[in-house]
């Protein structure tokens, strides 16, 4: 278990019920457009707002982030509008010219969350600085690798901790721009309870058409708030044009958030009960056939062992596969669901059969 010193985020001043709203320019681009955006979100209710200084782009050549120059940019976003202001920031350089500047919170991106010797520099330069960080996942779907930037940064004696999911790489094309992997972060929350979960439907999504779906999906995981780019014309943003919305269409999405209530409370149970009871028997019903299929492979296993025979069958794993992901779909599953399934339960029966191989194995050489 992961052992966080947490503190609850603090913005003085700015009410922090779910969801908590962070929005801006994907980049801080000029003194005007920064200030216009920052106004139009502003006059929305929008309180902390955000926007790239330094952009980590994946090949050179492309725009990566005015630097320095636009801190007194932001500053004056924060003089003028009230609004907290946040920076990325993925070296000591960075943090510091964020503290010189009066940056109010910071976010650590996914490719310096990637990479234990970057976070462990940001983390030394935040020492002693009492602001919010937020860590967005690392590129790779590795939840060790998220949780132990969060803890270098926590060992920084960072309290006021967040993650932003952003999403996951892929290296096929999906219909996201970084697949959400939705799993991972609800795990994190298991892990770590108190550590507030912040989506980025921008990065998932990658596509202005898809924020509004992620932004609801979060907050049916009961997700603790959203990052959402924002640019007064996202058509002419010099990053991440095709993810970003104008205040006004951020300000549609937010109003059409569906919130439901985090727990059962005092809504009427019996309905619920019985169907969570039912889903008790399904379960339990369910381990005994794993258990009974556990069985017959133990004993195809000994026979394997008895004749010679290797344990991999892949002929008859491809079959079953295709056996049974026919009858799932016709019963109405998903495929990919049925996959899943049936990959671990041979996976599991190939290691059951590999154990009894290797006894069988060590008895008859007296070990
Ligand atoms: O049919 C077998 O040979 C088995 O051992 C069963 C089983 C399975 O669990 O489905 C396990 C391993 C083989 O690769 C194929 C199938």
């Amino acid at each position: 278990m992961s052992q966080l010193k947490l503190e609850p985020i603090k913005f003085p001043g700015v009410d922090l019920k779910r969801p908590m709203i962070i929005a801006g320019p994907c980049s801080a681009e000029t003194e005007e457009q920064t200030l216009s955006t920052a106004r139009l979100l502003a006059a929305m209710g929008v309180k902390v707002f955000r926007a790239g200084i330094w952009k980590p782009r994946t090949r050179p050549g492309a725009f990566e982030g005015v630097g320095s120059i636009g801190l007194p940019w932001l500053k004056k976003v924060k003089e003028e509008t009230g609004m907290f202001i946040g920076v990325e920031v993925a070296t000591a350089h960075h943090v510091y010219e964020a503290i010189k500047h009066g940056v109010d919170m910071m976010w650590v991106g996914a490719r310096t969350s990637a990479n234990p010797f970057a976070v462990q520099e940001v983390a030394d330069a935040l020492k002693g600085v009492n602001i919010p960080v937020f860590v967005k996942n690392p590129v790779n779907p590795d939840l060790e690798l998220w949780i132990g930037a969060l803890e270098r940064i926590n060992g920084a004696g960072i309290t006021q901790l967040a993650a932003i999911h952003r999403g996951f790489s892929t290296y096929d094309k999906t219909e996201f721009r970084n697949h959400p992997q939705w799993q991972i972060p609800i795990e994190l929350h298991r892990r770590i309870p108190e550590l507030p979960i912040i989506t980025d439907p921008s990065h998932i999504g990658g596509k202005r058409e898809l924020i509004a779906d992620i932004s609801q999906e979060a907050m049916d995981l009961n997700f603790d708030g959203l990052i959402i780019e924002s640019h007064y014309n996202p058509e002419k943003a010099w990053s991440d044009a095709s993810q970003q919305l104008t205040p006004e269409d951020l300000k549609k999405v937010l109003d059409a958030l569906v919130l439901r209530r985090p727990s059962i409370g005092d809504t009427p149970r019996n309905a619920l009960d019985e169907l969570r009871k039912k889903i008790d028997q399904l379960d339990n019903s369910l381990l005994d056939v794993l258990k009974e299929r556990m069985k017959i492979s133990e004993a195809i296993g000994k026979y394997k062992h008895e004749n010679n025979i290797t344990i991999l069958q892949s002929r008859r794993y491809d079959e079953i596969m295709k056996d049974r992901t026919d009858r799932a779909v016709s019963r109405g599953l998903d495929a990919d669901f049925a996959i899943k399934i049936f990959e671990s339960i041979h996976e599991e029966s190939i290691s059951c059969q590999s154990a009894i191989m290797n006894k069988e194995l060590k008895s008859k050489e007296g070990k």
